[in-house]
């Protein structure tokens, strides 16, 4: 695991914010996920040794977190929520500047920051005053800054927030693309679901200063060799009600099409399900496990009333 966090508490005055984590983070691209408040940016900023947690210990490569080792900067890269730029400054003296703090030797910072302004699509306004850049060019200088130096780890606070849908859709293909270079773990903080869902193959879900679930998307969406969606030829609400009055538990039956989820029981088999729909002269036409999608992951593990994070 490229990043270990054990029994990490953080409290702002008398108000806890993040309660004994625990977290292991393998190379991967993960998505944070919580609503407003739940804890994300604050264990962001503990990880990157900006906040001192109460207790609690944690390493990330080789090095204990919280031993103020510089070098740690080296390796890890920060896209921060809120506004970090310097007026008056150009894309590339802002990068290769970022570059410095984090380690690089100016030359090979100046190099390095002119190929990443080309990669984030900066490469034409690269030598334009900041204070005219737009909020979606502001946005991926953030990322640029984060990532000049070439780290191991980079978190992403919240990347897409105040972009229209084209800058969206091209600040998440930018994401997955670094998330693909080989032995690199990228964060995405969150409360997109489809974010997450699009650019990541790991996710952490917090709520009230708790991790309440992580791991891969592929194990967690993964179906239940009991749960069914069907698709029927013929009377769908008679189809649904047939099985209830075998005992399944029927549910999600489709508006507009023949479609719906049954979950079998003790006993029954899914040669059951044939049987009694085609007794009726109900004909199954489509029958496969139904996987969970993030969303219901969310919701599992999220308390409802407060942010439900599936909002656009
Ligand atoms: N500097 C601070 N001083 C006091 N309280 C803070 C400070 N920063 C954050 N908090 C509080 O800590 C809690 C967790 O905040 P945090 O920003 O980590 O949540 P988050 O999950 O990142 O939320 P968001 O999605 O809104 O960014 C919140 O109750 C917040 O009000």
């Amino acid at each position: 695991m490229l990043l270990e966090i054990k029994d990490f508490s953080v409290s702002y005055g008398k108000n806890r914010v993040l309660n004994n984590i625990n977290l292991s983070l393998p190379n991967a691209a993960v998505g944070l996920l919580g609503p407003n408040g739940a804890g994300k940016s604050t264990l962001i900023k503990a990880v990157l040794g900006l906040i001192t947690p109460d207790s609690g210990s944690g390493r990330f490569l080789d090095f204990q977190l919280g031993s103020n080792d510089r070098r740690i900067r080296q390796y890890v890269g920060y896209m921060p929520e809120s506004e970090c730029l310097i007026p008056g400054f150009t894309a590339v003296r802002y990068v290769s500047y970022a570059a410095q703090l984090n380690g690089l030797p100016k030359r090979e910072a100046f190099k390095r920051a002119h190929q990443v302004l080309y990669l984030v699509g900066l490469g034409e306004a690269r030598y334009r005053d900041l204070s005219t850049y737009s909020t979606g060019m502001r946005q991926r200088l953030k990322l640029a800054q984060a990532i000049v130096h070439d780290p191991y780890l980079v978190f992403l606070d919240e990347p897409t927030n105040g972009l229209d849908p084209e800058g969206r859709e091209e600040m998440l293909d930018l994401i997955r693309q670094i998330a693909e270079i080989e032995d690199r773990c990228i964060v995405l903080s969150s409360h997109l679901m489809r974010d997450v869902e699009r650019c990541t193959d790991y996710i952490v879900i917090m709520d009230q200063a708790q991790i309440k679930c992580s791991g891969y998307l592929k194990d967690l969406c993964a179906g239940q060799a009991d749960r069914f969606s069907l698709r029927v030829a013929g009377d769908v609400q008679k189809a649904a009600a047939i099985l209830q009055e075998q005992g399944l538990k029927v549910g999600h039956v489709h508006k507009r099409e023949p479609v719906f989820e049954v979950t079998l029981r003790e006993g029954y088999r899914a040669r059951d399900l044939f049987k009694h729909l085609g007794a009726a002269e109900i004909q199954i036409r489509q029958m496969k496990p139904r996987t969970f999608t993030v969303e219901e992951i969310y919701r599992k593990h999220v308390a409802i009333g407060g942010q439900d994070g599936s909002q656009e």
